[in-house]
């Protein structure tokens, strides 16, 4: 997928919020996207969904099917999570949404009503409709935003099996929830024109620094794990460390 001088204003007097944006996507990649608020994310991600088309420039080789997680769920229809998903199922040619209900942990949600569903709880729905669509390209739009633990835990694993079976994910994350992966790569956005900013090899930020963490002896084996699946290397103190 290949975006070539891509421009988009709002209105025709707007200064533009995406500018001159070139860019090369293969099979698999994973894209971390930061930028201030404001900074164009969610338009991008718009464009690059094809919801939104640019002012100037093209966007080819998009794949065929594509999933959008936005940031904030539309709760405000009249159906249960259950009937949301069926009906999304349908639209899809009978996708299964069951898989994605189990790994993201929201069994309990299926008979509640979108419009009493919390943030978080929102999110997860739009995680699911966005994956049950088996997309060639998947976009999340603050994907950790809002999440509880297990299911922050759940994602970079399931982001990391679709980038090996040749999906394209881009995700807005301020959170580094994603950088770990083998094939992260990290796009910024900054007053529109979009840089990427990680891999290089003169990026002394890249350089490698060990970090010592203080917390409750209960959170330890969880924090491990969770740092583990972002990719970094770990190990609890011994008393040679401590002494
Ligand atoms: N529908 C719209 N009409 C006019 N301007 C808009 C519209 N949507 C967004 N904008 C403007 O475009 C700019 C980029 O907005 P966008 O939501 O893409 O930024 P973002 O980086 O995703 O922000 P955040 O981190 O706060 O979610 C902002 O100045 C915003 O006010």
């Amino acid at each position: 997928m290949r975006l070539s001088n891509v421009s988009f204003r709002y209105a025709r007097r707007d200064q533009p919020v995406i500018q001159g944006v070139d860019a090369q996507l293969a099979p698999g990649d994973v894209i971390e996207l930061t930028g201030a608020n404001g900074a164009g994310k969610s338009t991008l991600l718009r464009l690059l969904a094809g919801l939104t088309r640019p002012t100037s420039g093209t966007i080819t080789d998009r794949p065929a099917v594509v999933g959008l997680a936005p940031d904030r769920f539309p709760t405000e229809q009249p159906f249960t999570v259950s009937a949301y998903l069926n009906h999304m199922s349908r639209i899809r040619g009978g996708a299964r949404w069951e898989p994605w209900v189990e790994r993201l942990n929201m069994g309990e949600l299926l008979g509640v009503r979108l419009l009493a569903l919390s943030k978080g709880s929102g999110h997860k729905v739009g995680l699911a409709q966005a994956l049950m669509a088996d997309p060639g390209l998947l976009l999340l739009d603050e994907p950790f935003a809002g999440l509880d633990a297990d299911t922050r835990r759940a994602l970079p694993p399931i982001v990391e099996e679709l980038s090996q079976r040749g999906v394209i994910v881009i995700a807005s994350d301020h959170q580094g929830g994603l950088r770990g992966l083998p094939t992260a790569r990290r796009w910024s956005l900054t007053a529109g024109h979009l840089q990427e900013t990680a891999g290089t090899a003169d990026d002394a930020t890249q350089e490698p620094v060990t970090v010592a963490v203080t917390l409750p002896a209960a959170d330890v084996g969880d924090f491990l794990t969770r740092m583990h699946h972002q990719g970094y290397k770990t190990h609890e103190p011994t008393p040679e460390d401590t002494r």
